[in-house]
């Protein structure tokens, strides 16, 4: 589902946020702490009224979002002493009518979730004796069994070993589904994602390839962060190597 976000305002916080995302291709999202990712994402999923603009999916605006799009919400402490299984099947709630009861179809796709996160061990643990990472893993989950045509993330590698990072990364993209991703990590930015986005002060300051965006000058004038571009040996992608002393002015 092709995925269209027009000059979106959300006073004080986003300008004039505007990107594209063609039908399958996984975007990230990053940019310094407090540029306004958190903030986009959730006009996107409706969490948050955009004060102007327009976030079209194939081309309209939809009231039914809950069908075809799914959100990774950072905050989304669950105070709720639900098992995992029982977190992971709300995200069948969008496909069930009015108080229709779990199918054995619903059951399936929950156990799927579970197992395609690593998760299935802990489908009757209580999610509030999970670790961060196995929470992280069963919200991710959950996201899974809404089996959105979109999904939106915000950041989804959060609290994962870097095993269950790149697991999780290369898991979205093999889905075939349009991915907004904000992440923190720049190097799993350029190595997961066909365009990347950079937010700086709530407005979108460069958009492309990840070898086109994440220059050095670019890492320096968004992040005050001084980086050294080379080829990954085996993939190609552009990394980034950071120096430790030096800070930019
Ligand atoms: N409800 C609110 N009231 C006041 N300010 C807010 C509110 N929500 C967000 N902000 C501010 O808006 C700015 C953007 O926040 P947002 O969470 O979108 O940033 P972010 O880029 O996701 O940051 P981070 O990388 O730290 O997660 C921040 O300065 C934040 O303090």
């Amino acid at each position: 589902m092709d995925v269209e976000i027009q000059d979106l305002d959300y006073a004080p916080i986003l300008h004039g946020v505007t990107l594209a995302a063609r039908s399958g291709e996984v975007h990230g999202i990053v940019g310094p702490n407090g540029s306004g990712k958190s903030t986009a994402l959730r006009c996107v999923y409706r969490a948050l009224k955009p004060s102007a603009g327009r976030v079209l999916l194939d081309g309209e605006e939809r009231g039914d979002i809950a069908r075809h799009l799914a959100a990774l919400i950072q905050d989304s402490s669950l105070e709720f002493d639900f098992t995992a299984a029982e977190v992971v099947a709300t995200g069948r709630l969008p496909h069930q009518r009015g108080f229709a009861r779990e199918s054995a179809h619903d059951r399936r796709v929950v156990e799927t979730a579970l197992s395609d996160v690593d998760a299935a061990h802990l489908a009757d643990r209580g999610f509030l004796t999970l670790s961060g990472g196995e929470r992280q893993r069963v919200l991710i989950a959950r996201a899974l069994a809404q089996q959105p045509r979109v999904l939106v993330l915000d950041e989804p590698t959060n609290h994962l070993d870097i095993h269950h990072q790149l697991a999780v990364l290369r898991l979205v993209r093999g889905l075939g589904v349009t991915v907004l991703a904000v992440l923190h990590d720049l190097n799993l930015a350029a190595a997961h994602c066909d365009r990347v986005h950079v937010l700086a002060r709530g407005r979108v300051v460069a958009s492309g390839t990840p070898a086109d965006v994440l220059t050095p000058d670019l890492v320096a004038d968004v992040f005050g962060v001084r980086a050294h571009v080379v080829r990954h040996p085996v993939s190609g992608a552009p990394q980034l190597l950071f120096d430790l002393q030096e800070e930019t002015p």
